[in-house]
């Protein structure tokens, strides 16, 4: 699914309006109409609501869902600033609230009038933030994050700004943003994401023509993307269709990350999966991936990596930081041109040896998680400029870096970034990333392009955390259970 920037969901706003075509204040009303309908749905029976509502098309959304909500036999008060000019459909949507809806002026307002069962609805700017929010929003806006009421946000949270490059310094802390159509950019990013609690996208009907046709640079990685990449496995087949997949790592003390990364390989559906690690690692490689064959590949640490012909190479996973183990990466990609996937250890020898990575082929993928990406290209200060640097040097390097986080984000050399949305804070642990470079190594050995290893590798691992959660915890869930439950994600694709 394409991410618009503000320009472009301006644009796609008023694209609709001329073309579909529809008056601007029926496409209001559809917005108002799917928020009701949400709400119906998702609040209790027993609940009354107070929309807070701005003087822009927000504040107009908001207005005529106090409308629907009475019509629908819900209590509801609205609260609104009458010392600024509302738009010309909020005009219209404030003449047809029904004379039982209290309208209370803003700087009225006391947190007094919200009792525990009130929801909270925040519509009070959306994608027309322009400036720092003054009085009275952001006297209303405290006292809103005081209250421990659920607060549901219309579009995003008020203060935030779609592309999270003009946040106000206050803003709406949401429980849930109900988004019109489209993922904003701000939703992904942990700066700005942990103020829009859960996210639902509302189909507001907008123009499929101008959504087809806009040119974007993210995208979310959502099940459409998914499905277009999985390729199911055909039964007329053997083991050479699907590929040799090498994992290499797995020094003295870090064994237990070779054996993750080999175990969900073979998982994934490599035809072969070797495991490369130092002697150290094999009665346990033996006992615990019986299905993967073992490369030697020193004594307690990796002194060399051997050539596999025709193997796809995922190298990082307790690979060791010793000068030992950085000859034997230097010497592998001395002489390896396809591309590989490097993480961990590997991504942390690069930080203090820069001109390794001009051997790294082109179109390689690099899974850092952000203190591994910082000491390689250096610190920012927060994960929108650690993306803009990260776009810098996919580029530069010819490279696709996945910058983990609770969103990953799936950087090209391209310049086109995917928003993952798969993944709990169940993966918040050590092996996560050891079975994130399994699985991507293995979509590489089945010819998956490295774009698609990445987004779908990606994909899958965060699926197989939420689908292991039906029988664990956050808390409780560890690597070894994610790799349990890839069975099942492949079964949700092929349904
Ligand atoms: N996309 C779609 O398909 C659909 C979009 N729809 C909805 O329209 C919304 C966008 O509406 P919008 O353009 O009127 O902007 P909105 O956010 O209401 O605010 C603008 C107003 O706020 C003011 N203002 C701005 N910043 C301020 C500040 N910091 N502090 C104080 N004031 C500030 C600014 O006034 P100014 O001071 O600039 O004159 C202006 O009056 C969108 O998010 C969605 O909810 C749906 O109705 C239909 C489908
Ligand atoms: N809160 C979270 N939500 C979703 N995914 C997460 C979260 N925390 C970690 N992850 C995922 O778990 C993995 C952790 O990788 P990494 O830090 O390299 O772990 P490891 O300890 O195995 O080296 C990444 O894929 C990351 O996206
Ligand atoms: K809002």
């Amino acid at each position: 699914m394409k991410i618009l920037n503000v320009n472009q969901l301006r644009e796609c706003d008023q694209f609709t309006i001329k073309n579909k075509p529809i008056f601007s204040i029926n496409l209001m009303e559809k917005a108002a109409s799917e928020s009701c309908q949400w709400l119906l749905k998702n609040a209790n029976p027993s609940d009354d609501f107070i929309i807070f509502c701005g003087n822009g098309n927000n504040g107009g959304d908001g207005l005529a869902l106090a409308r629907l909500l009475a019509q629908n036999n819900r209590k509801v008060k609205v609260v609104v600033n009458y010392g600024k000019k509302f738009s010309k459909d909020a005009v219209t949507n404030l003449q047809r609230i029904p004379e039982t809806v209290p309208i209370i002026d803003a700087s009225d307002f006391t947190r007094g009038i919200i009792r525990n069962s009130t929801v909270i609805v925040d519509a009070i700017f959306g994608i027309g933030l322009n400036k720092n929010i003054g009085q009275p929003w952001e006297n209303v806006i405290t006292e809103i994050n005081n209250l421990s009421n659920r607060v549901v946000s219309l579009d995003l949270p008020s203060g935030l700004s779609p592309d999270g490059d003009k946040d106000s310094s206050i803003h709406v802390k949401a429980n849930d943003t109900l988004s019109f159509h489209f993922y904003k950019k701000t939703f992904f990013h942990s700066e700005t994401g942990i103020n829009c609690g859960r996210i639902h996208v509302l189909d507001v009907d907008l123009s499929a023509t101008y959504i087809n046709e806009v040119v974007v640079s993210s995208f979310v990685a959502d099940d459409a993307e998914v499905k277009r990449i999985y390729k199911a496995r055909p039964e007329f087949s053997h083991k050479g269709h699907f590929g040799k997949a090498v994992v290499v790592g797995g020094s003295y003390g870090k064994t237990g990350a070779i054996l993750l990364a080999g175990r969900v390989c073979a998982r994934v559906g490599a035809g072969l999966t070797f495991i490369s690690a130092p002697e150290c690692a094999y009665s346990a490689s033996l006992m615990q991936v019986p299905e993967a064959m073992f490369e030697f590949a020193g004594a307690r640490e990796i002194e060399a990596i051997n050539v596999i012909e025709d193997g796809e190479y995922g190298i990082g996973p307790g690979f060791g930081r010793t000068e030992t183990a950085r000859l034997a990466l230097e010497n592998f990609l001395r002489g390896h041109s396809r591309p590989i996937l490097l993480d961990a250890d590997a991504l942390t020898l690069f930080s203090s040896h820069f001109n390794l990575l001009s051997w790294v082929p082109k179109d390689s993928i690099l899974t850092p998680h952000p203190k591994e990406f910082d000491r390689l290209f250096g610190a920012s200060p927060n994960s929108f400029a650690r993306l803009e640097l990260a776009k810098e040097m996919a580029k530069k390097h010819q490279l696709n870096i996945v910058l983990k986080d609770h969103h990953t984000q799936i950087v090209l050399h391209t310049g086109e970034v995917y928003y993952n949305v798969t993944g709990n804070s169940g993966l918040a642990k050590g092996g996560s990333g050891d079975v994130l470079t399994g699985i991507i190594t293995s979509l590489l050995a089945q010819k998956y392009s490295p774009k698609e290893a990445a987004i779908f590798g990606v994909w899958i691992h965060g699926k197989a955390a939420d689908l292991a959660l039906k029988g664990q915890s956050k808390e409780s869930l560890l690597a070894s259970d994610v790799i349990e439950s890839v069975g099942k994600v492949f079964n949700y694709l092929s349904k």
